[in-house]
């Protein structure tokens, strides 16, 4: 089964695209409106689907670049970077393409965290949510974070946090995100305003 899925996927997806099939849609309901998923995301032209290494030629850090400072990465750094992810394992880095254009114009990570609390379990967060602002408001916000926050049931994880700015607690709360009284502070200690690449010995 190992080499299998390995041969699958390997080289093609960050992760096995066969985790995004059949997640639980039905429980989440009410959220999207028209009712959509990421199987059937409501345009034949729109994919949901992990990220791959041709996404750096598909505007993929463009977009990224709506949601912070991204720097200059070279094709070459981008390769590292997402060999290391697939090395570690537990980045499920979740991208929307239009297949008209062949761009990326919507992402979302989920990484997973082996914990010894919570009887070893694993836990999940949410980071990167970015649309491309010529196709926001047309739920893909939604699309993309429910996505991945059923992968992560699926996964297995015990919850999900993410961080956000004020305004966006509706977004989030809308779709099941909740501000837990006395647990929800989010605090910093910046580093580096760029971190560098490296790649872990
Ligand atoms: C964990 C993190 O990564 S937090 C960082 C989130 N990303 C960013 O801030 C990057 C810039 N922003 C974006 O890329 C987009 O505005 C997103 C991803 C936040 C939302 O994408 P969209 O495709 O526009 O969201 P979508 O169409 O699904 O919107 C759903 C609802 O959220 C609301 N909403 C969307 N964006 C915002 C916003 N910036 N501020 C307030 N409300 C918002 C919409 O009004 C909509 O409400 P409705 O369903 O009642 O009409």
């Amino acid at each position: 089964m190992g080499i299998l899925k390995k041969m699958t996927y390997e080289g093609e997806y960050l992760f096995d695209p066969r985790l995004l099939n059949n997640l639980e849609w039905d429980s989440v309901r009410g959220w999207l409106n028209p009712h959509i998923t990421c199987t059937e995301p409501g345009e034949s032209w729109l994919l949901v689907r992990p990220l791959q290494l041709a996404d750096y030629n598909k505007g993929f850090l463009e977009i990224l670049t709506q949601l912070t400072a991204v720097g200059n990465v070279s094709y070459a750094d981008f390769e590292r970077q997402y060999r290391n992810m697939h090395k570690s394992g537990g980045y499920y880095v979740t991208v929307i393409e239009d297949t008209r254009s062949n761009k990326i114009i919507g992402a979302a990570s989920l990484i997973s965290e082996f914990k010894f609390i919570h009887g070893c379990g694993l836990r999940a967060r949410l980071e990167d949510v970015v649309v491309n602002n010529t196709y926001r408001g047309k739920q893909l916000g939604k699309l993309i974070v429910v996505t991945v926050t059923l992968l992560a049931r699926r996964l297995g994880c015990y919850k999900m946090t993410l961080d956000c700015k004020d305004h966006l607690i509706p977004f989030y709360k809308a779709i099941g995100y909740k501000l837990e009284p006395g647990n929800a502070n989010s605090m910093t200690m910046r580093f580096d305003e760029t971190p560098k690449i490296e790649t872990p010995s």
